[in-house]
């Protein structure tokens, strides 16, 4: 479903964010991707969603080589990956209706099939009833969840997630990471960037390990060598 070959990424200042990172992430599975600050990780999803291009290596997206990918097919790319961040970005003056809805709006889906779709992603967050408040009067927790129901309003086959439990205690962290169980179990791929060492271990899903742009090979000393597994 994900798949990086040798893949490095330079920015225009000379920094080298990744060096040669390859994984292979398959349909339906829920991987961890862990990481000191500056690792990498949040670099990692720009160029899976194409807001960055890699300056060397390929990607393939539901075998689509995004490389090759036209401008023109960019937006549905996006509409099939939802990205949930660290701090919601949610419209703070809009409505929970709203956030959620935006990107049916965007898209110009009638009102009624906006609705439906609306409810039903609050509901699988556990937000029924809360359409018409603000953010701001909501906890940091249900504003993660309205986030997520964002995300999946467009019924994306892949959820990639930027630190979602960041702010959160272990508590509601736990009930944030089960969310994003529950789509996995409906057959959504997940990609998972966190510190949170205490969740990987309570999930126990596969985990990869970014440090300094570099894959780490955990069954080594940490000496920075490309992991056997991702060459398969
Ligand atoms: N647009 C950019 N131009 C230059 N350098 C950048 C740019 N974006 C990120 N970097 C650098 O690339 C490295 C990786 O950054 P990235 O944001 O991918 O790390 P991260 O693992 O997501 O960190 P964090 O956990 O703090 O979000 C960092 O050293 C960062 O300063």
């Amino acid at each position: 479903m994900i798949k990086l070959s040798h893949v490095t990424k330079r920015y225009p200042n000379g920094h080298e964010a990744l060096h040669d990172v390859s994984f292979d992430i398959a349909a339906g599975e829920m991987v961890f991707l862990a990481g000191h600050s500056g690792a990498g990780k949040s670099t990692l999803f720009k160029l899976i969603t194409r807001i960055e291009k890699p300056t060397s290596g390929q990607i393939l997206v539901d075998n689509q080589n995004l490389s090759r990918l036209r401008d023109n097919k960019i937006p549905a790319l996006r509409r099939d990956i939802g990205v949930i961040f660290q701090d919601h970005k949610l419209l703070m003056d809009r409505s929970v209706f709203d956030n959620v809805a935006l990107p049916l709006i965007v898209i110009g889906m009638p009102h009624d099939e906006i609705q439906k779709r609306v409810r039903a992603a609050l509901g699988k967050v556990g937000l029924s009833g809360k359409e018409k408040q603000l953010p701001i009067t909501l906890s940091g927790g249900e504003q993660q969840r309205v986030g997520i129901a964002r995300a999946v309003i467009n019924r994306p086959s892949i959820l990639l997630a930027d630190e979602p439990t960041g702010n959160l205690d272990d508590a509601l962290s736990d009930e944030i990471i089960d969310i994003f169980a529950d789509f996995n179990r409906v057959g959504v791929t997940v990609m998972i960037a966190t510190h949170d060492f205490r969740q990987i271990e309570r999930l126990g899903n596969r985990t990869i390990h970014l440090a300094h742009g570099q894959l780490m090979n955990l069954a080594q000393p940490v000496t920075h060598q490309p992991n056997p597994e991702a060459e398969s």
